[in-house]
């Protein structure tokens, strides 16, 4: 397969099934490195369907088959451990799911299973994740508190605070924003557009205005194929294909 300097994950001709039924078509696409993509398109499109074949979660569902390469570095995904690709590619989901425990505990969750067990380093970890996920200032005088106890919009950044202290090349996130209000979907999208550079980040998103804010790339998914990949500018700009267009100005979906 042809793997770009710049790209961080390349898809090629990917096919996925759940049952009969066919939900991804012939999906190809270059994720860039240090970069946004966005997924835009109607409900049942398979944005979530693809997002998550990045980090092999549909292998836990029943029936379903995969065809097609991804590889993440030019190397086949399925050729590396499935903890290992998890660690290297986060996942941030619609819902706010953070553990019910400490702030602090959620955030040395996933180091303390990877071994760390020194107080300083995982003091130090809690920091800079909470410092990089921008809600340091907000939590740093609760750290023993219950993470429930945040807002909806807090509770999100923990999420991706909790993401990133497992130090990943890549996030996903499935609507990251869905259930936030606008002040904590702001908070977050500004997060977005600092993390980009350190991490490659790929989000779904239904909200036109934020695809078009904060990527840098975007592809338009319409029964299962990518009908535009592009540069975000070009796809809102000037969509190629009429399709695009009407979905962009609202026309459907
Ligand atoms: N576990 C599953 N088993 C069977 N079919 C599924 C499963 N998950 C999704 N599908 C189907 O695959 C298609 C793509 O769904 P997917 O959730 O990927 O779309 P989506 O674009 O993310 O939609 P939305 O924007 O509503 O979240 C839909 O027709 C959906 O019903």
């Amino acid at each position: 397969m042809q793997v770009y300097n710049n790209t961080k994950i390349a898809v090629k001709d990917l096919d996925l099934y759940y049952g009969e039924k066919q939900a991804l078509k012939r999906v190809n696409m270059n994720i860039k490195e240090g970069k946004v993509t966005a997924l835009i398109g109607p409900s049942g499109c398979g944005k979530s369907t693809f997002i998550r074949t990045l980090n092999k979660m549909n292998d836990l569902i029943d029936n379903v088959k995969i065809y097609g390469e991804i590889a993440l570095d030019g190397e086949d995904i399925n050729k590396q451990n499935v903890i290992d690709l998890r660690t290297r590619v986060g996942m941030v989901f619609q819902k706010p799911n953070p553990f019910p425990m400490s702030i602090y505990d959620n955030i040395t969750y996933g180091p303390k299973i990877q071994g760390i067990r020194d107080k300083k380093e995982l003091d130090r970890i809690v920091e800079e994740s909470l410092k990089g996920a921008a809600i340091w200032d907000e939590v740093k005088d609760r750290l023993k508190s219950s993470a429930l106890g945040l807002s909806g919009g807090q509770q999100q950044r923990l999420c991706i605070a909790r993401a990133i202290a497992m130090k990943p090349e890549v996030i996903l996130m499935d609507e990251p924003t869905s259930a936030l209000d606008p002040i904590s979907t702001g908070k977050v999208e500004e997060l977005i557009t600092e993390l980009k550079g350190n991490y490659t980040i790929v989000i779904v998103t239904h909200n036109m205005q934020q695809a078009h804010r904060i990527s840098d790339d975007t592809a338009f998914f319409l029964n299962g194929e990518v009908i535009e990949f592009n540069n975000t500018k070009d796809i809102f700009e000037n969509p190629m294909d009429k399709r695009t267009e009407d979905y962009i100005n609202g026309r459907f979906g």
